[in-house]
């Protein structure tokens, strides 16, 4: 638990990407307070919050254990490494906001339709 949380102090202080997606993930829930989600779209929502902060962290560990191994060489294998990492969070980058548009989509079209 020490070390997660050490892992999680270094993930925010150091990822700009990971604070972005913290901040969005803080933000969806609140939006899915005020706008009063069943139980099934809260699951949802916290799995899809925990997946994207999980996959941000395995990406940034990859990236640091490559530059541990190559240091300031350039690698090809190490850039397909960091570039497939980099696919990993494409992926369920786009998996959030189609999901995002299932959670929220008929309470927004609710207030304003
Ligand atoms: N040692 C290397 N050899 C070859 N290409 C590299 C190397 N290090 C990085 N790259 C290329 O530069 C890109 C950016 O690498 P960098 O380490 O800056 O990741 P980043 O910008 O922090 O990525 P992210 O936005 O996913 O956190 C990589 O996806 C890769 O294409």
């Amino acid at each position: 638990m020490r070390h997660a949380l050490s892992g999680l102090r270094v993930l925010f202080a150091a990822e700009r990407n990971a604070r972005f997606e913290g901040i969005m993930g803080v933000l969806a829930v609140i939006a899915g307070i005020i706008l009063h989600l069943d139980w099934v779209r809260w699951c949802v929502l916290l799995a899809l919050c925990c997946l994207v902060l999980a996959t941000e962290a395995i990406n940034t560990a990859i990236e640091r254990a490559v530059d541990l191994t190559v240091g300031h060489e350039l690698h090809p294998l190490a850039k397909q490494a960091k570039d497939i990492a980099a696919a990993a969070v494409l992926f369920i980058a786009l998996l959030a906001v189609i999901v995002a548009v299932w959670l929220f989509g008929p309470a927004l079209a609710k207030i304003f339709f």
